[in-house]
């Protein structure tokens, strides 16, 4: 049976520079898959190949058992998949009232905004200050929270707990876990433990190839998990 998000045999980069090789990847619908990987090994690349920020050079995208390869992104997150990029992924100077107004304009359900207030109530108690004035895990929570009000059906997460104070964290992780027990949500992360906790699946990328992967306790376990990650 095809996957919900079939990648099959991706190469993708910038200019000239190849950054991806042969990629084949399946996530389901439903459930928390990690990409793990050292600092250059193209997680970011390959989030930025599914949401159509990047082009695929070859290979397919399928999701929902669509060719997504050549749609623009647009067409991808109306589709169902939310992102919720590295870094800049709020309106710093627009309250956290405002940069869920403007993500919910794209919404198809009268009460996604509740519904993000409900997942991360932290939120509801800042809605009025600016965003660029939040700390670094409630700005994670409203990136999330903004991705969520397109109500997608896949979720990718670039490094959700970067700049995040260590007791915010898990308040982030069992967010995610919940979410990936409803939606299919696909995270890159450097806490491997975190990472593993919110998935099921993992793949391991080195240099831009596959070079790992298996169910989630057991990618933890294999002794060769550490030679991919290590600096
Ligand atoms: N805009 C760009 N132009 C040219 N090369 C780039 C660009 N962005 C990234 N790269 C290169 O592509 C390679 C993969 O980068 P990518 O950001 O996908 O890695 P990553 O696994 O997400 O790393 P990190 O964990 O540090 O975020 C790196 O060698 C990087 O220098």
């Amino acid at each position: 049976m095809p996957e919900f998000l079939d990648i099959k045999h991706l190469d993708a980069g910038y200019g000239r520079s190849q950054v991806l090789f042969d990629v084949t990847l399946g996530i389901p619908w439903r459930g928390g898959v990690a990409v793990l990987g050292r600092n250059g090994a193209g997680k970011t690349t390959l989030m930025k190949t599914i949401v159509g920020e990047l082009p695929a050079w070859k290979g397919e995208v399928a999701f929902d058992g669509r060719d997504i390869s050549r749609r623009a992104t647009q067409e991808r997150v109306r589709a169902g998949i939310g992102y919720v990029p590295q870094e800049h992924s709020v309106f710093a100077r627009l309250s956290v009232r405002d940069n869920l107004a403007v993500g919910s304009l794209a919404s198809r359900k009268a009460d996604a905004v509740d519904h993000v207030l409900t997942i991360f109530p932290k939120l509801g108690q800042r809605l009025d200050q600016p965003a660029g004035t939040l700390s670094g895990g409630e700005r994670k929570m409203l990136a999330i929270g903004r991705a969520m009000l397109g109500d997608p059906k896949l979720l990718l997460l670039d490094e959700p707990t970067e700049g995040v104070w260590i007791g915010v964290i898990e308040e982030i992780t069992e967010r995610l876990i919940e979410l990936a027990k409803s939606i299919a949500v696909i995270i890159v992360e450097q806490h491997l433990d975190l990472a593993l906790r919110v998935a099921d699946y993992a793949y391991v990328l080195d240099r831009g190839r596959v070079a790992l992967q298996g169910q989630a306790g057991d990618v933890r376990g294999n002794p060769e998990l550490m030679r991919y990650l290590a600096p």
